[in-house]
């Protein structure tokens, strides 16, 4: 596993360029290497800032859209459409502006889906598309070019929160969640290990709400505590933070700042 690399950026605005400007760079790379590239998706406002400031980005043509295989670390399990689910907000952001190709979309089903209300079922049938896309990786996952993730003021990611059972999962790749503390109540998420597997793992975070769970997963927190302190790439890990999102490193930590 890597070790968390800290990019501090002026404000909000400037955070959300410089992630985009970066994952445009890193997808680019991808496809010139592997002629794919892959992506797991955010919810949550930095990750959906940034995901509109690749589609107003003129570097965005450089990104070839329809060899890309979109993901998700985690969905709100709502109906199709509905404002609250991450795919409603990273389709009005970005994938409704871009000619992705509809069958690369990954999206975790809701209770419109083929599993009706049963948020486990429709977990299950997310790790069968992910398991099919590893092509026999042991991790069942495909090796992910970025994961991108939002973070909670409880110092959650994706839908795994503090003290839940979800964290300790080691065999399954996508959960069904149930009480999260933020609603809604019934998620899917990926597990911690499908978070691991990534090449590089994102953590993206703006404002003072943010900083002390930014502190917690660089001081490598309890994961049950803290799952953020959870979030490591196989390559790279890097914290990607505005200034108030920075302002309680620990003590030691080497962040670069930008602007
Ligand atoms: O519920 C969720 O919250 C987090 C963070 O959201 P934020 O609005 O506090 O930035 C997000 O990462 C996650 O994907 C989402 O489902």
């Amino acid at each position: 596993m890597s070790a968390p690399e800290i990019l501090v950026h002026p404000n909000s605005g400037l955070l959300a360029a410089g992630v985009a400007a970066r994952l445009i760079t890193r997808l680019v790379d991808a496809q010139a290497r592997r002629g794919t590239a892959s992506v797991v998706l955010t919810g949550g406002g930095a990750g959906l800032a940034a995901l509109a400031a690749v589609a107003d980005s003129p570097a965005r043509d450089a990104v070839d859209w329809g060899r890309l295989d979109v993901w998700w670390g985690d969905e709100r399990f709502l109906p199709s459409g509905h404002p609250e689910r991450n795919e409603t907000g990273a389709r009005e952001a970005l994938l409704d502006r871009v000619p992705v190709d509809p069958a690369r979309v990954h999206v975790m089903r809701g209770p419109d889906g083929p599993d009706g209300d049963d948020a486990d079922a429709a977990a299950a049938r997310y790790a069968a598309e992910l398991a099919a896309a590893a092509q026999g990786a042991p991790s069942a996952v495909p090796a992910f070019d970025v994961l991108m993730l939002g973070v909670g003021p409880d110092a959650h990611i994706a839908s795994l929160f503090p003290g839940q059972p979800t964290l300790r999962e080691e065999k399954l790749t996508a959960v069904g969640v149930h009480g999260s503390p933020k609603p809604p109540p019934t998620r899917i998420s990926l597990t911690v290990p499908a978070i691991r597997a990534a090449e590089e793992v994102w953590v993206i975070a703006s404002g003072s709400s943010k900083a002390e769970a930014v502190r917690l997963g660089l001081a490598d927190a309890d994961v049950m505590e803290a799952p953020v302190a959870a979030a490591r790439g196989l390559r790279s890990t890097l914290y990607l933070l505005d200034r108030d999102a920075a302002s309680a490193l620990p003590p030691g930590s080497s962040p670069v700042s930008s602007g």
